[in-house]
């Protein structure tokens, strides 16, 4: 094992970045060349085909068997002129990616022969086993069997020689596998609901969609090294290694140059991106060493969350080619940076409006006024449902660490738009508002675009950050399926916009004009949310006193964070709003824990095997060279010199014995402990016994790791060091 450190070492030496070209200088070109689009269906589809798929992905209306068999043909003949061999309906189950399986086009025709067939039955539904992907005990009360089916709101498009249909993953008996067919019901949720309020302002409004903007961090590290790391390969992160002597201290890797490596990978995957119809459009450096990041344009949520699904697939081939391997794991190193997905959400009206931008009249900023008010009320009152759909072992690593948002939910508005909503609550007042007080409030909220433009500030620190035209939310993490987070925002927004327009509509029933009704409510709910506005510091540990004062939640234990994914609140909004019915919330709870509970088993065993067979065998055989060296010493010194002379090694021998000891120690502490959590019936008391019980023996164990690589030899410590990994290009 030592070798492969020095072997990976030598062969890094010799990279040179990979020669990249672009299918033609001009990006529109090739941009969409792999994705069966609107253009692609006109001249493959016939007339009606055509038709059938626009409507049902405007208005949802269903497809027939006979028009699903000239869809799917049209689709064939597409994908024939790119190559393509096979087909596959491509999922989003609950594991940390995507599932495809690829069947050929071939077929036996009429007379024996071959032929190449795609009916537009396998196009719309096939029947993968459900019960071998997280099902979260659905698979246990009904039959294994799994569904399915298009989503004709996002197009196919082709990786490879393989056709693509994104579909949406269900069980027999109708049960979401899947993190697609919630994100479906919760953008339809926000849709309707949001379409609703604003026809209180405007009746032009029909539809509302949501947009999703994400940021990939993700860290690249040379392929030699990674697969040193029995650790990176196999958790994702490194369970051990003391930290360099320099990383990030100096911030000067975050915008700086690209590495030529580097480059040459972001390169050929933003081809690959652009041919698939992905609008990546920003690289950089992040704040870590070896750290990056790619964002694309925003696109409509339930598109964007398969482009980047997409994109980590991608990512994860592209950097092979490239002899990196891409880490997503939300901490990979201890000490430095983790990496985020930061989700910049925003909800856009069909009549172009941006609910989350001002307007350019009072009516307007009225409108988006209680959008961003219902927002505050929203977080404030989701904050355990926001938390519970980021939180997992490895974004746990993450929060509050670093440079990343703590586990307390927060908003961030800037000082002048938080000073406009004190405003309002100030001129609102509890009797009927005379025509003056309402001009002059009109004209305050009239002067918000002005104010925005100039001063819309930045809040790296904030979990859930309004910048400017919509609001990023900070906390997720950098391998997770931005569905989980989407869902939570969206159908909790749905479920906070349902409730002020039924507020609304009271207050008129009892004869409160519209605008007067409007501003009640508004000064209402600003103050009932304020707790949840923070302008400042969210890394601080005042804002952890502070916000304990102000009764906000911080949850940083994994399964009591996922266990709010079923309190009263949470079931009202997820339940309530028909995104999921009991089952189904259950299960998702249910694999979440699992989830955890098997990462961390993993981590323990992982990490006991390194512990006893690399490390203590490197410290013993450390150990022996110092006795060795002693007895030399002991040989040619007179008694009374060589006390002198050896009382260090002396030291270092009784540390590393002490040091060995307390590793096998507590390594065979910490496989009693998961044995005595595996042996728990009940899932829950499971994973609260890895948190509690299991957990903390990984940082125990690696303290004394991380102080053995400081004692022991260079030349023959087995794996990459903190050094070679951050600092390889
Ligand atoms: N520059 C940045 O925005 C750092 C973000 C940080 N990597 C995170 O985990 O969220």
């Amino acid at each position: 094992m030592s070798k492969m450190r020095f072997f990976a070492l030598q062969e890094l030496s010799n990279r040179k970045p990979l020669e990249v070209t672009a299918p033609s200088n001009k990006l529109s070109d090739y941009y969409g060349s792999h994705v069966f689009d609107r253009k692609k269906m006109q001249e493959y589809l016939p007339k009606e085909a055509y038709k059938a798929v626009t409507d049902a992905i405007e208005k949802g209306t269903p497809i027939s068997r006979e028009v699903a068999d000239l869809i799917a043909n049209g689709m064939k003949s597409w994908a024939k002129s790119l190559n393509v061999t096979h087909y596959t309906h491509w999922f989003q189950p609950l594991t940390d990616g995507t599932a495809e399986k690829h069947d050929g086009f071939i077929e036996f025709g009429e007379d024996g022969g071959v032929i190449e067939r795609f009916s537009g039955k396998l196009l719309i539904q096939q029947e993968p086993d459900a019960s071998s992907f997280p099902n979260g005990g659905i698979r246990n009360t009904f039959e294994a069997r799994g569904y399915t089916a298009w989503d004709v709101s996002s197009p196919a498009f082709v990786v490879d020689t393989t056709l693509c249909i994104p579909t949406i993953f269900i069980s027999y008996t109708g049960e979401a596998l899947d993190y697609k067919t919630p994100l479906l019901k919760a953008l339809a949720a926000v849709d309707k609901a949001a379409t609703e309020v604003c026809q209180l302002f405007d009746k032009n409004v029909t539809r509302v969609y949501t947009n999703l903007g994400w940021e990939q961090e993700y860290f690249l590290v040379d392929s030699s090294l990674y697969n040193a790391r029995p650790d990176l390969c196999l958790t994702g992160r490194t369970l051990m290694g003391h930290s360099s002597a320099k990383d990030q201290q100096l911030e000067d890797h975050y915008f700086g140059s690209i590495p030529p490596r580097v480059t040459a990978f972001m390169k050929e995957l933003e081809i690959e991106c652009h041919k698939l119809g992905i609008p990546a459009k920003t690289r950089h450096n992040e704040v870590a060493p070896n750290q990056f990041e790619l964002a694309p344009i925003f696109e409509n949520c339930n598109l964007a969350n398969d482009h980047n699904q997409l994109v980590m697939d991608l990512m994860k081939r592209i950097a092979r080619k490239h002899h990196f391997n891409v880490l997503l794991h939300e901490k990979p190193y201890s000490g430095v940076n983790g990496s985020g997905k930061h989700n910049n959400w925003s909800l856009c009206t069909d009549t172009g409006i941006n609910l989350f931008a001002p307007g350019k009249n009072p009516k307007g900023n009225m409108l988006f006024l209680t959008f961003l008010v219902n927002v505050l009320m929203m977080v404030y009152k989701n904050q355990n449902l926001l938390r519970a759909s980021i939180m997992s072992a490895n974004n746990s690593h993450r929060l509050g660490a670093n440079e990343a948002p703590p586990a307390i939910l927060s908003c961030f508005l800037g000082s002048q738009l938080s000073a406009t909503l004190d405003e309002i609550v100030r001129q609102v007042g509890n009797e009927k508002m005379t025509p003056e007080e309402k001009t002059t409030l009109k004209l305050g909220i009239g002067r918000i675009p002005e104010i925005l433009l100039d001063t819309t500030d930045r809040n790296r620190t904030s979990p859930f950050a309004f910048t400017g035209n919509r609001f990023e939310f900070r906390a997720a993490g950098s391998s997770s399926n931005c569905a989980a987070a989407m869902i939570a925002i969206n159908a909790a927004m749905a479920n906070q916009l349902n409730e002020f327009r039924a507020s609304i509509e009271k207050l008129m029933e009892e004869g409160v004009g519209k605008d007067e009704a409007i501003f009640r409510l508004l000064k209402e709910t600003i103050i009932a949310s304020e707790a949840i506005r923070f302008e400042g510091d969210g890394y601080s540990e005042e804002w952890k006193q502070e916000a304990a004062r102000r009764g906000l939640t911080n949850i940083c234990h994994v399964p009591e964070a996922l266990m709010h994914y079923v309190d009263n609140q949470s079931k009202a909004v997820l339940i309530g709003e028909r995104i999921f019915n009991e089952t189904e919330l259950n299960s998702r709870l249910e694999v979440e824990l699992e989830k955890f509970t098997m990462k961390v088993q993993i981590e323990g065993r992982v990490l006991g095997d390194l512990a006893i067979n690399h490390i203590v065998p490197t410290a013993v055989a450390y150990q022996n060279r110092l006795l060795e060296n002693l007895r030399g010493l002991k040989e040619i010194f007179p008694a009374e010199e060589y006390e002198v002379l050896s009382a260090d090694r002396k030291e270092l021998i009784r540390e590393i014995s002490h040091r060995v000891t307390s590793i096998k120690v507590l390594v065979r502490e910490m496989t009693e402990a998961r044995k005595v959590a595996n042996h728990m019936e009940n899932y829950k008391e499971r994973a609260f016994a890895y948190e509690d019980k299991v957990r903390p023996y990984l940082d125990q164990i690696r303290d004394h790791i991380d102080r053995l690589e400081m004692e022991v030899d260079d030349e023959i410590w087995p794996l990459p060091k903190y050094r070679e990994l951050l600092f390889t290009k």
